[in-house]
């Protein structure tokens, strides 16, 4: 399990996670929902170590969690332009590999091969070489989560990866989350604004409301009074 436990974090006087508590189970898809401000971002922040939580702690299987041991898929792919799918999926492995590499373009057989499982994975089978300024929106999104996977992280995080997506397509990408967190038996945390979207993915809902938990449950538990019940808070 990933246990947090007691997760704070201020910014000057604004709290914008107080005393949070929950655990996350591997394999499963959480989904994150709350209003602007509510401190979705911040738990995501403190998890892959972006942020330093002012108290508390992350525990994965009673051992802290390391920030790399944490991937992030952030709102807008975040790629480089001018590069191929399959070279921004590579950069998801720079953190283990030298700087050198990186600046002369060249990575391990290993790492290519790798990532273009990866691309396979999230459905861009046959896409490595395209310019990712050549893919659309939600294809960008599945290059994005490829990048996130080669880093071999053990907690997925993705913190708004549809929202600016139509709805189809945010489906389907969340569908690719899940499908990934599940295939890798990952820890799965994603903020969504539009909670509909993933109902069919969802593993377990966490609500937020002014940086405290509101909703801590199995997704087969959330009715859409629940769900509406969070944004109702705060
Ligand atoms: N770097 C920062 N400096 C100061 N205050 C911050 C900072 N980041 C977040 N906050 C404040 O912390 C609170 C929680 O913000 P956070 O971004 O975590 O919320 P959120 O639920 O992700 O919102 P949104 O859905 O709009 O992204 C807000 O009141 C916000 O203004």
């Amino acid at each position: 399990m990933l246990d947090i436990e007691g997760l704070t974090r201020h910014y000057g006087t604004e709290t914008a996670v107080d005393g949070l508590s929950t655990r996350l189970a591997r394999g499963e898809l959480t989904v994150l929902i709350g209003r602007s401000g509510a401190g979705k971002t911040t738990l995501l922040r403190c998890l892959n170590g972006l942020e330093q939580p002012d108290t508390g702690t992350i525990n994965v299987d009673d051992a802290p969690l390391a920030a790399t041991d944490a991937a992030l898929v952030f709102q807008a792919g975040a790629l480089v332009d001018g590069k191929s799918a399959v070279e921004n999926v590579l950069d998801g492995a720079l953190s283990r590999e030298p700087a050198w590499r990186e600046l002369i373009g060249w990575h391990s057989p290993d790492e290519k091969r790798v990532a273009i499982e990866r691309l396979h994975d999230v459905g861009l089978a046959g896409y490595a070489d395209r310019p990712v300024e050549a893919l659309s929106g939600g294809q960008q999104q599945r290059v994005g989560i490829a990048r996130a996977l080669q880093q071999q992280p053990d907690v997925l995080l993705a913190d708004e990866p549809v929202a600016s997506l139509d709805p189809e397509t945010g489906r389907s990408v969340l569908a690719v989350l899940a499908r990934a967190v599940s295939e890798h038996d990952l820890f799965g945390l994603v903020s969504l604004h539009q909670p509909e979207l993933a109902d069919t993915v969802a593993g377990h809902y966490l609500g937020m409301a002014d940086g405290r938990l509101v909703l801590d449950r199995p997704a087969a538990e959330v009715d859409s009074d629940d769900i509406e019940g969070v944004y109702a808070n705060g």
